[in-house]
């Protein structure tokens, strides 16, 4: 397995081009196997989450081919086949292919879902979904089975606004008969990439990036082309990378609109930030001041930018509170920076977080984005070499991570550990 070695203290400097989201990604890949005819993503990222749904995918039957940034997804020979365990495992988003094989076949079978483990992540509000729909669902050792003679529209209230839930219902209520209403849906941006898509395929869905969503069941789907929207979490981690370092970078290939809130906390902080069409340029201050953070659901603050928030944060003066109203646990990142000389503690669901300078050490990403914020701390730090383990992690989410950051001038490389 490959460790990271980072040697910090560098500006970064340049263009970082943002790739398509692995969010939007993971969720596409499944809704597009209720087509039955060709559905092609282009702007797909290489990404290790991708692979896997790719190999789920074949596995059910779909043909593949993946060609730089576009997937070709045939899924007219598939079948509904069990899936407990294997690759399942290895992410979380398989859990839409319970949605998506709902949809197509009436029923599924698949493993509880792997991903990043920070705290007990429920998918309660999945099956419930599921239930209204008309499904009996039960749990086998671990594996949802879910079964529906016919899927029939519904309200569904969500508890919590889940991405993932709201995700799952539409794409089993796009085949179901008569209207769905989900109150209380998430409304993050990969909602509306993935109602676009299968409106594009045929689908009725009306109101995705509002709470209140309306799908009206169709008999088939078919297939489209789409492009896939650009990452929204790998860009605002490259925007505190460059104001982390006092760097000056343009941030490529974005949607503006998507980063209101990370844009807004960097201008508190005191970060020169220009917006344009597709871009966003970061300039660094010599001095940030101590801003707190509440990271909640879209068009909050992103819980998966909380980890390399904090990172910045060590570098502003004074103390910053950083809550996370999402997930009330989601600090393995802030053990590893107390290695690198942080001086943060957790309370409750807050990171307290005093600003100083770091040191090189190390370290281990025990998640995806507690890796992101181990590679905005290394990269501050002037005085020696950081290593960060646990790469696979990170892999989930950042494409070409060294490319991109030694484009922009960091001194970074990869290692057998
Ligand atoms: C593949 C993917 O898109 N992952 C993202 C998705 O995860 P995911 O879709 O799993 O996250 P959710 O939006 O579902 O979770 C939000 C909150 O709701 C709770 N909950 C969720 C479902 C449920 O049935 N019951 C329940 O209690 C969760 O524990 C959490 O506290 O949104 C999260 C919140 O923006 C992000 O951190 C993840 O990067
Ligand atoms: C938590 C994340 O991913 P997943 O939900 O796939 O584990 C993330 O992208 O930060």
């Amino acid at each position: 397995m490959d460790k990271l070695m980072i040697r910090g203290g560098r500006p970064l400097r340049g263009t970082v081009s943002i790739s398509g989201a692995k969010n939007s990604a993971v969720a596409l890949l499944p809704a597009a196997i209720l087509a039955e005819s060709e559905v092609v993503l282009d702007n797909l990222p290489h990404l290790s989450d991708v692979a896997v749904y790719a190999d789920l995918l074949e596995q059910l039957g779909a043909g593949i081919s993946w060609n730089g940034e576009t997937m070709r997804i045939d899924s007219s020979s598939l079948n509904s086949i069990p899936m407990p365990n294997g690759k399942v495992k290895l992410l979380r988003a398989s859990y839409y292919l319970m949605g998506a094989l709902l949809g197509r076949f009436g029923e599924a079978t698949i493993g509880l879902p792997g991903g990043c483990n920070f705290e007990p992540r429920p998918i309660d509000q999945h099956i419930k979904g599921f239930e209204a729909l008309g499904a009996q669902v039960s749990n086998d050792q671990g594996s949802i089975r879910i079964v529906a003679k016919e899927l029939r529209g519904a309200k569904i209230y969500l508890d919590v606004s889940s991405v993932g839930a709201t995700i799952n219902i539409m794409l089993a209520a796009s085949r179901a008969k008569g209207l769905t209403t989900i109150e209380n849906a998430a409304k993050e941006p990969e909602i509306i990439d993935v109602a676009t898509l299968l409106n594009a395929m045929g689908a009725k869905i009306k109101g995705a990036g509002t709470e209140t969503i309306r799908i009206e069941g169709v008999d088939g789907l078919h297939g489209c082309r789409h492009s896939i929207i650009p990452d929204r979490i790998q860009a605002g981690t490259y925007m505190i990378a460059a104001a982390a370092t006092r760097g000056d970078v343009l941030i490529d290939g974005v949607i503006p609109k998507h980063m209101e809130a990370i844009t807004a906390k960097l201008l508190e902080l005191g970060v020169h930030v220009e917006e344009m069409d597709e871009a966003i340029r970061i300039v660094g201050a010599p001095r940030y001041e101590a801003v707190d953070v509440k990271a909640l659901v879209y068009p909050g603050f992103a819980t998966d930018l909380q980890s390399p928030m904090t990172s910045l944060l060590t570098q502003a003066s004074g103390v910053s509170i950083l809550t996370d109203y999402v997930y009330s646990n989601r600090f393995k990142h802030v053990p590893e920076l107390v290695r690198m000389g942080a001086n943060i503690r957790v309370e409750g669901r807050s990171a307290i977080i005093e600003g100083n300078q770091l040191n090189s050490a190390k370290v281990k990403a025990a998640d995806l984005r507690a890796g992101a914020a181990l590679v905005v701390a290394a990269l501050t730090v002037a005085d020696g070499i950081t290593e960060i383990t646990g790469v696979d992690y990170i892999d989930r989410g950042y494409d070409n991570l060294v490319e991109k950051l030694r484009a922009l001038g960091a001194d970074v490389w990869r290692e057998k550990d």
